[in-house]
């Protein structure tokens, strides 16, 4: 970048999850890579974590600035100490959060009244950043953080809602989008189901018109590997967007990758070392994201499915407070003996990108949250896919019958992003275990998933779609910024 970028001056505000905050944290990195200035807002407790992020990226000569706003809990209701979406959600209390979250417009209109940066880069779950930099005359840039098939699906089921009522399993196509997509009507989110009226719905109804007015759209993928849906959001849907990723991809060495997100419950070096081990591309890797909080029942069928497939797994667990205490209820009796040297449980937070880049990991079993998915890709793994629920079985559309790199377990339910019941029984995860990791068909999964992660790595670096469309943004930005 020429010296027009130095210049440039974004301030990027993600929503408090990690799912949504992680990404953020790499667009910082990409923008600073390019010579812009770049800084991130947060919350005090949520200040840590970002601020592990920022000192990695300084090492590597590229600083990014800290802004921390107070949240306000104790007005809203919300129990002190509760300032991720994670913890909210755990205590259903959705609602206080996000209106602890709309109480951080004031000190951003300060902040950007003093500052006059040239962009600001805001979370989906922001929806009036769009007036608050308007005030301004600063352009606000939505991030929702997912792919652009989905971004599709969700307007298309916006602007043309389900009005005949279908039974649950009824197969319907999604309007207007190219490829005939089939869903059925209980795989979409409840606010998208016809009739429905309720807090949620106006909330996602303010996010697609504060779209609308916004400047435009920072995607985390990249043109070639959804092509059609980067067209329609483009031409049908209207929408001027930059397709920047994968930009988990700005993590380059191990430590990097090891470092990225929240503190790790396991040693990397002990990790790496275990991975070190086993032969390429013969374990299995699960792991459903920041949020999803499984049921000891689904846990303990997960736990027999992998026993009875025989395969090598890193299996990733996550529960309310310290998951070792209610080892007993979940884990069957002997399971970490038995599968001493073949399986790893990772109570808590994983590196996923390092894991997932290591030669020895074939597959991934997901909950197809974005970030996921795209990490998969662009380390080249083949997945199982497991939807849970927010826009994952769109997500879930676009892995295994657009892509076809990966088996659906058969998650049949959208649900509430949270706590997971027991959907799906030993034998349906263990055959999508065993059909994911050998045979013919596993094979030509992992040959297609590597040629998408060729194409990942190449997109990023100089004269790939999303390096030139970093570029053209930020040309953008400097010549709006000047008047031009
Ligand atoms: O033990 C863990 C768990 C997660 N991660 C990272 O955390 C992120 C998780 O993101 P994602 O896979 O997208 O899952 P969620 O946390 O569930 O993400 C939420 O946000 C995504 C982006 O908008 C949506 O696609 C999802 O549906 C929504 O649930 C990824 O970068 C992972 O690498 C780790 O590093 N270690």
């Amino acid at each position: 970048m020429g010296e027009e970028s130095r210049k440039l001056d974004v301030i990027l505000f993600p929503f408090l999850a990690h799912g949504h905050m992680i990404p953020m944290l790499d667009i910082a990195r990409l923008f600073v890579s390019r010579g812009a200035k770049a800084t991130i807002i947060t919350t005090t407790l949520n200040a840590p974590t970002v601020l592990k992020s920022i000192q990695n990226s300084q090492k590597l000569g590229a600083p990014i600035d800290l802004e921390i706003f107070p949240f306000s809990t104790r007005q809203v209701g919300l129990p002190e100490g509760v300032e991720s979406f994670e913890q909210a959600i755990g205590l259903d209390m959705f609602g206080q959060f996000m209106a602890a979250t709309d109480m951080l417009r004031s000190p951003l209109e300060q902040l950007l009244e003093s500052r006059r940066p040239d962009c600001l880069v805001a979370d989906m779950f922001l929806p009036w950043a769009t007036d608050a930099a308007a005030k301004f005359d600063i352009p606000r840039l939505v991030f929702h953080g997912t792919s652009c098939f989905s971004l599709c699906a969700i307007e298309v089921l916006r602007l043309y809602p389900l009005n005949v009522p279908l039974s649950d399993d009824e197969v319907f196509f999604l309007p207007h989008l190219p490829g005939d997509i089939k869903l059925t009507r209980l795989q979409i989110p409840v606010e998208y189901r016809e009739n429905f009226e309720g807090q949620f719905k106006r909330f996602m109804n303010r996010i697609g018109e504060s779209e609308v007015k916004s400047y435009g759209v920072i995607v985390n993928s990249f043109y070639e590997l959804e092509p059609a849906y980067a067209d329609y959001y483009r031409n049908d849907l209207g929408r001027r967007a930059w397709h920047i990723g994968p930009v988990s991809l700005c993590n380059r060495n191990r430590e990097e990758k090891a470092q990225r997100g929240i503190e790790a419950a396991v040693d990397e070096h002990d990790c790496v070392k275990w991975l070190d081990s086993k032969e390429p591309n013969s374990v299995i890797y699960i792991c459903f994201g920041s949020m999803a909080i499984f049921s000891s029942a689904q846990l303990h069928e997960i736990a027999m499915a992998l026993e009875s497939s025989g395969q090598q797994f890193i299996w990733v667990v996550k529960g309310r407070g310290d998951i070792r205490e209610n080892d007993q209820e979940w884990l069957p009796e002997g399971f970490e003996e038995r599968m001493e040297g073949k399986g790893l449980i990772i109570r808590g937070w994983a590196p996923q990108v390092m894991i997932l880049d290591h030669q020895a990991i074939a597959a991934f079993v997901t909950h197809c949250g974005w970030n996921s998915i795209l990490e998969g890709i662009s380390t080249g793994v083949s997945m199982v896919t497991w939807p849970l629920g927010a826009e994952q079985f769109f997500n879930e559309i676009l892995v295994t019958e657009i892509l076809k790199i990966g088996i659906p377990v058969g998650a049949k339910e959208w649900g509430k992003v949270g706590s997971v019941p027991l959907t799906v029984k030993q034998e349906a995860i263990e055959k999508a275990v065993r059909q994911i990791m050998a045979g013919e068909e596993a094979e030509e999964m992992r040959n297609r998933a590597n040629r998408l992660k060729e194409m990942a790595l190449r997109t990023v670096e100089e004269g790939g779609s999303s390096y030139s469309d970093l570029s053209s943004l930020i040309e953008e930005l400097c010549s709006k910024s000047k008047g031009d």
